[in-house]
């Protein structure tokens, strides 16, 4: 039953907003329960009035009133299911916006260690199972002890002994039940988890779709997939062995009972203790009883199932973020940027050993350095992705901590090297994340980002659409317009982390040009792995072994930074 709680404990909070489609549900299984108890009531006097005693008066009383006992209990059910079921798919509703609202809060860290595909999986199978249980699972099982409860005083009150002795055997099932609930939870919970990594494997399939036909990989691939579908399978039909063995148990437990009816039930009648009519009621409400029973223990089961999935979407929705702003706007003069000592490690290995470097306004920053050396690490603590473990990281004299997150994270423009088009308009692609679209200034970031020739010359100018990725652009196109979202908010910090490497040398200059024009009032980052694309910078940071090797303007690298000769030397 502890089960049960937890279910009722977790969701009470949110059925208060139901209360008018609750009371009404409830009223609905009253009157079901009361129908169908009242059903198996009707037949004493049907078979003693009518059929034995012939009273012709009640002939043509008590079929009506058995159309109206049916009908009460078909109305009763009709309310019980809609409004139950408005109540489930209105909180499902809620808990998926919930649940959405609240990942998108948390830290890039936390995307880290869970799947695309597991959240996918649970923010649509975990809080389906939340629909069932709500709309289905507690309403099914009040309704369900309600009517046991009805028919169980049906058959006390026909014959208190015969009661007795059909219903010692329900006790006798309920240790063997109990351990089949534990088992299912168990197997549901695993295969929770299945649902989670095949979703995973099958978003990464899709993800990568071009990348697996080129390796020929759709054979490993499906492999891979085989092997997960297949557990899953198992872990399925565990759980199906275990649950179907529920019913043949309830049953031939049943059988027992009836057993026992007959012989002390025929008995009472033949010495008439008991009217055949007290008999059938008895005998009716009993059988009836069984389908409560039987349902009951079903829905425990199932609830175990939906136990899980509740605890795993709860765990969710109580995440919180550690990266939390501060109250200091992001100040409209920026006069530098200060790395002090600064250590970091996305796990127990430290990537940046004590990085310490100023920035200051109008400068171009490049930032060169080994792969994997921390180029980007540096950009995603600029951002505040992650924070730093040690070291301090200032803006102007305050610490980055200080700032809201949203005034900081507006007030830096990014370019990566991966472009993302969304598809919609040109002017909705540039102004991504405004809540209202400028027109003019999408205009002025184009011309500024040297986009506006080509769009202006687009069927539908900043209106035209973008297909999804961009793939109705070219390369140095697609680079241009996400530079020009990253200018729409005319930040004070600009990063283009590898923005230019897969471009061509024409569309290279061309974006060198634009930031060079763009450098006044502002910091600018460029990480780059060509010499090219940081031929406009001040200084250059050179990386190694997560320190500063290196950190002047290029003349003064190339004299007396081995580090940085021997990068200028591969290229
Ligand atoms: N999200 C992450 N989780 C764990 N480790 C990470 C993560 N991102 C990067 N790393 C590790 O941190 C180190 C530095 O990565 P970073 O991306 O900063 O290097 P980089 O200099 O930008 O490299 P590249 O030039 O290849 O882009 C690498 O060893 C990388 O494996």
């Amino acid at each position: 039953m502890n089960s049960i709680k937890i279910i009722f404990s977790r969701f009470k909070g949110y059925l208060k907003d139901y209360i008018p489609q609750f009371c009404i549900a409830v009223l609905g299984m009253i009157m079901a329960a009361i129908g169908t108890a009242g059903s198996a009531y009707l037949i004493k006097d049907v078979l003693d009035e009518i059929f034995i005693s012939k009273n012709e008066s009640l002939l043509y009383i008590l079929p009506y009133i058995v159309v109206a006992v049916f009908f009460l209990k078909a109305l009763g059910t009709y309310l019980q299911q809609y409004f139950t079921a408005y109540i489930g798919h209105d909180m499902v509703r809620r808990f998926r916006f919930m649940l959405l609202e609240n990942l998108l809060r948390l830290d890039l860290s936390f995307f880290n260690r869970l799947r695309t595909g597991e959240l996918i999986s649970r923010n649509t199978n975990d809080i389906d199972r939340i629909r069932n249980v709500v709309s289905s699972m507690i309403p099914d099982f009040t309704r369900e002890v309600i009517t046991a409860i009805c028919l169980l005083a049906v058959v006390i009150y026909q014959s208190p002994k015969l009661a007795f002795f059909a219903l010692v055997v329900f006790p006798a099932a309920i240790y063997p039940l109990s351990l089949l609930a534990k088992k299912i939870k168990k197997y549901s919970h695993q295969s929770q988890a299945k649902i989670g990594d095949m979703t995973s494997a099958l978003s990464e399939i899709f993800t990568n779709i071009e990348i697996i036909k080129a390796n020929n990989a759709a054979n490993k691939e499906l492999e891979r997939f085989k092997s997960h579908n297949e557990r899953f399978f198992h872990l399925n039909i565990k759980a199906e062995r275990t649950s179907t063995l529920v019913n043949p148990l309830m049953e031939t437990l049943g059988a027992v009972g009836i057993a026992i009816v007959i012989i002390i039930g025929g008995s009472e009648v033949i010495s008439g203790a008991l009217s055949v009519g007290e008999f059938f009621s008895f005998t009716t409400a009993l059988f009836m009883l069984y389908t409560p029973i039987k349902r009951i223990s079903y829905l425990y089961n199932k609830m175990q199932d939906a136990l899980a999935a509740t605890e795993r979407t709860f765990e969710l929705l109580n995440q919180s973020p550690n990266i939390i702003g501060g109250n200091l706007e992001f100040p409209k003069n920026l006069l530098s940027i200060s790395f002090n000592d600064v250590r970091f490690g996305y796990d127990e290995n430290e990537v940046l050993k004590g990085v310490s470097f100023k920035a200051n306004s109008d400068e171009i920053i490049g930032i060169v350095g080994t792969s994997g050396g921390g180029k980007s690490t540096i950009i995603n603590l600029l951002m505040r992705f992650y924070d730093a473990n040690n070291g301090q990281i200032l803006i102007n004299q305050s610490e980055i901590s200080d700032f809201e997150l949203q005034s900081l994270r507006q007030n830096i423009g990014i370019v990566t090297q991966r472009i993302y088009i969304f598809n919609d308009t040109i002017a909705a692609n540039v102004a991504y994340g405004a809540k209202e679209i400028d027109e003019n200034r999408v205009i002025n970031a184009l011309k500024v980002a040297n986009a506006w020739d080509f769009v202006e010359n687009m069927e539908g100018g900043v209106h035209a659409m973008l297909d999804e990725f961009g793939a109705n652009l070219s390369g140095g196109q697609r680079q241009r317009i996400a530079i020009a979202r990253a200018l729409y908010n005319e930040p004070r910090i600009l990063i283009f982390d590898e923005a230019t490497s897969a471009l061509d040398f024409e569309s290279e200059r061309i974006i060198t040009d634009v930031i060079e024009r763009i450098r006044s009032g502002r910091i600018i980052f460029v990480i780059a792995h060509r010499q090219s694309s940081i031929k406009n910078a001040t200084k250059i940071l050179v990386l190694g072994g997560g320190k500063v090797v290196g950190f002047d303007n290029k003349e003064a690298l190339l004299q007396n930074c081995d580090a940085f000769k021997k990068l200028s030397h591969i290229e």
